[in-house]
């Protein structure tokens, strides 16, 4: 009889397929057996009794920004892994930039990867950058193992990441195509979202729904589009990340029916903060592109619902506090929300129990459609072989979100105040338990 090294027993085993009840064994970080319906009866080191549990492949979040190395005080890999653990998170994909260096040459994601293996409690995977001055680096980023590249129509934030001007982005994507990765990009369009910036503040109209007014969902649009076409052109593989409204995500379904190879993201703040969250709440929730109204969250559901959506990411972009108090002008101040820790929690209480989102769907768009789209063909789900990333939940457990909950370097969050069901008890990294009821169970090599 075999001697596993962990048992999880009696879970309600979730994948993108189905909901049902078994055990799981975990053997030198693998998934060595799943019997559904009836007991493993080998032993292990370590038994999970999960009864009443609910066990999900560890979610993949595909857009986090940790800005480690060169900008640890807004938020750090040790800090941020952690704060994904706690929400159930097993893997994540850093953005090439707010790190500085950021991630733009070989040595740069050398740098990364090595701190990554020091300080992260969960499995790290990079994207590259792609910027006006690096197309003879994406080669080497690419044989050094990014998950694809990542650029911005728009201007980033950061003085260090510039974005690609149309010839660049051209360029770039002849070169990615060639190379057979994927293109990511953050899709505003600069002349809409720059002028009509100009044209309010000029005007002194500085509130927050001024500042959501100058980057409408047609900046997105047109830059969706265009891309697009680009993509069409050059045979590049896009993914685009944050789209807040579901009517960017019909022209890429458009695309995709005419076989266009291109994918999608959202992120939990469109499905479940509004510019209303925005005027209360201020800065803390100031992101780009903006939060929009209720009628366009609710119609980003339907998106979901259909499939429209590929993945859900939580585009954590974390910064001090004192960079998101907006005094006046609200177009200053740092864009971007810190929630990866939520991004489960949001999914169960708005969609799962809100509305009848099913879990097999949260499961597809949170681990198994990231795994299978960026190539992670260990991940991704619960089977034999398949890497023992796991979290644990409990449905029925209820809890308000308060900032002392939050692992992040700053301890602020949008969410902070809402009240969750569904609460993660325990998360399982390549066959470790590194969560545990509210705490963190692995040390690490270096702090
Ligand atoms: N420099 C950033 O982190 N930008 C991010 N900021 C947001 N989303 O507000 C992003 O992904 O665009
Ligand atoms: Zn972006
Ligand atoms: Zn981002």
């Amino acid at each position: 009889m075999n001697n596993y090294d962990l048992i999880i027993r009696n879970g309600n085993i979730v994948t993108a397929d189905s909901v049902v009840k078994g055990d799981i064994a975990v053997q030198a970080g693998k998934i060595a057996e799943v019997s559904v319906n009836k007991a493993i009866e080998a032993k292990a080191e370590k038994e999970i009794n999960a009864e009443g549990l609910h066990v999900f492949p560890g979610l993949i979040d595909s857009h986090v920004h940790f800005n480690e190395p060169g900008r640890t005080e807004w938020e750090g890999l040790e800090t941020g892994s952690r704060s994904l653990a706690a929400g159930g998170v097993t893997t994540f994909f850093d953005m090439p930039l707010n790190s500085t260096p950021p991630t733009i040459n070989k040595e740069n994601l050398e740098l990364k990867r090595t701190l990554s293996e020091q300080k992260s409690i969960v499995n790290p995977r990079f994207w590259g950058g792609l910027v006006p001055e690096n197309i003879e680096n994406l080669k080497e980023l690419h044989e050094n193992g990014v998950i694809g590249f990542k650029a911005f129509m728009s201007p980033s934030g950061i003085a260090d990441f510039n974005n690609v001007d149309d010839e660049t982005i051209f360029k770039g994507m002849t070169e990615i195509a060639s190379l057979g990765s994927l293109l990511a990009v953050h899709a505003e369009s600069t002349v809409i979202c720059d002028q009509l910036a100009q044209k309010k503040q000029s005007e002194g109209k500085t509130s927050a729904r001024d500042f959501v007014e100058s980057r409408p969902i047609i900046s997105e649009i047109e830059a969706v589009r265009r891309i697009i076409s680009y993509a069409e052109a050059t045979g590049c593989k896009l993914h685009i990340v944050h789209a807040s409204s579901r009517k960017v995500v019909e022209v890429i379904e458009e695309a995709k029916r005419r076989g266009v190879d291109i994918t999608v993201e959202t992120c939990p703040h469109y499905l479940s903060l509004t510019v209303k969250d925005l005027e209360e709440k201020g800065g803390i929730a100031k992101c780009c592109p903006p939060l929009r109204d209720e009628d366009e969250l609710e119609d980003l559901w339907v998106a979901v619902a259909n499939g429209e959506i590929d993945v859900i990411g939580s585009d954590h972009s974390p910064a001090p506090a004192s960079m998101k108090e907006i005094e006046g002008n609200f177009f200053e101040g740092w864009g971007g929300i810190s929630g990866a820790q939520s991004t489960l929690n949001i999914l169960l209480t708005e969609g799962y129990f809100k509305r009848n989102l099913p879990l097999e769907k949260i499961a597809a768009l949170t681990a198994a459609n990231p795994a299978k789209l960026f190539g992670l063909t260990n991940k991704g789900t619960i089977a034999v072989d398949f890497d023992a990333d796991l979290t644990l939940v409990n449905l029925n457990e209820s809890f308000e979100l308060k900032n002392e909950d939050l692992f992040y370097r700053h301890q602020h969050s949008p969410y902070v105040g809402m009240t969750f069901k569904g609460n993660v008890k325990t998360t399982i990294v390549n066959g470790e338990v590194v969560f545990e009821n509210g705490r963190i169970t692995k040390e690490l090599i270096i702090s």
